[in-house]
């Protein structure tokens, strides 16, 4: 899949979505509330089955609005969505969903509170409850933590069991927002790694961020919104294939670096004090080095920097990108 980028004001058609090998597709998908804010600006999203798709945008970009129409709990303003191929209300057996966390009983153990849980779903086979929590609780690695009281979790185990309840069907799109905010470093290593597995076995995984390099680290694929607005969507490695890979040296002798990099060829050369950098282009990092050391510049340090999800975002949008708003 390639990279598609979204020019703002670009028009969107709201056609009926198509695409029964996507796990969902909107079109011209908007939510408006009362009082004329726009949260969601016709969203056009592909989301590829399979895929592991990072929803990311700043806080108040809409990612949250975004996932509740999805889901069938607010009513779009316009446009069409599928999920699963499907309209979303017949879809919606095959999902597992975490927007805000559920409400668990700090007293009663994590199996206790999945069969609350489970029991209050009317379309879950009761005779197979037992097995289907005892299921998720494997999947989600907390089978060893079972018979204990949910308010004796981690964080991290807290978030593994609202993704246990969100599987105790038969699920072929898991759909999380934000699941590590909030969590401690070892709780957001516990969940990033679950996501995976999930993926893994074979689950599409949608999952909203406003954590750059968690959507770098986690995902195959991600939609980077601004201000209710798609900004690009496509493969990881695609967004960032029209910017440039830069080379970094560290040197005390930034000045005479430069020439050097100038007399290659190279551009974009930027004399940063302690280091230089320059767009590598088509050269041989190792040559650069080489050259350097012909000319007796003493390199402390050269790392070939490829261009991050933020670059692109600064690239598309010429704005930083503001986790705080
Ligand atoms: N019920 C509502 N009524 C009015 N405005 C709302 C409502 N819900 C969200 N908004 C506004 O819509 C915009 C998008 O919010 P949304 O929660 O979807 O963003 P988000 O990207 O999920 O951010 P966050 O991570 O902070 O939740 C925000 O400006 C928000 O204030």
């Amino acid at each position: 899949m390639t990279a598609v980028m979204h020019e703002a004001g670009a028009p969107s058609g709201a056609a009926p979505p198509s695409g029964a090998d996507a796990a969902i597709v909107t079109r011209g998908l908007t939510k408006r509330f009362k009082g004329g804010q726009v949260a969601v600006d016709a969203l056009d999203l592909t989301v590829p089955r399979g895929s592991v798709f990072g929803f990311l945008g700043p806080n108040g970009s809409g990612k949250t609005t975004t996932i509740r129409m999805l889901l069938g709990l607010v009513a779009p303003t316009a446009g069409a969505h599928t999920v699963l191929g499907m309209p979303p209300v017949q879809a919606l057996p095959r999902v597992g969903a975490v927007v805000e966390g559920p409400a668990f009983y700090p007293y009663l153990s994590g199996a206790a509170n999945l069969m609350r849980f489970d029991a209050a779903d009317p379309t879950a086979p009761r005779a197979t409850a037992r097995r289907r929590v005892a299921d998720a609780l494997d999947r989600v690695g907390l089978s060893g933590a079972a018979g204990k009281r949910y308010r004796n979790y981690s964080l991290g185990m807290r978030q593994r069991l609202a993704i246990a309840a969100a599987l105790l069907g038969p699920r072929e799109l898991l759909v999380l927002d934000e699941p590590t905010n909030g969590l401690d470093p070892q709780g957001t290593r516990e969940v990033r790694a679950l996501v995976k597995e999930i993926a893994a076995d074979g689950t599409t995984v949608f999952v909203s961020s406003h954590l750059l390099a968690e959507v770098e680290q986690m995902c195959t694929h991600a939609a980077i919104m601004r201000t209710g607005r798609l900004v690009a969507q496509g493969t990881i490695a695609s967004l960032s294939a029209g910017l440039a890979v830069r080379i970094q040296i560290e040197t005390p002798d930034a000045a005479g670096a430069a020439r050097v990099l100038d007399r290659l060829g190279l551009t974009d050369v930027r004399d940063e004090g302690a280091q230089v950098t320059a767009e590598l282009g088509g050269h041989a990092p190792e040559r650069v080095n080489a050259a350097l050391v012909e000319d007796g510049i003493a390199v402390r340090g050269l790392a070939v920097v490829r261009p991050s999800l933020e670059d692109v975002f600064v690239g598309l949008t010429g704005e930083g990108f503001d986790v705080d708003g």
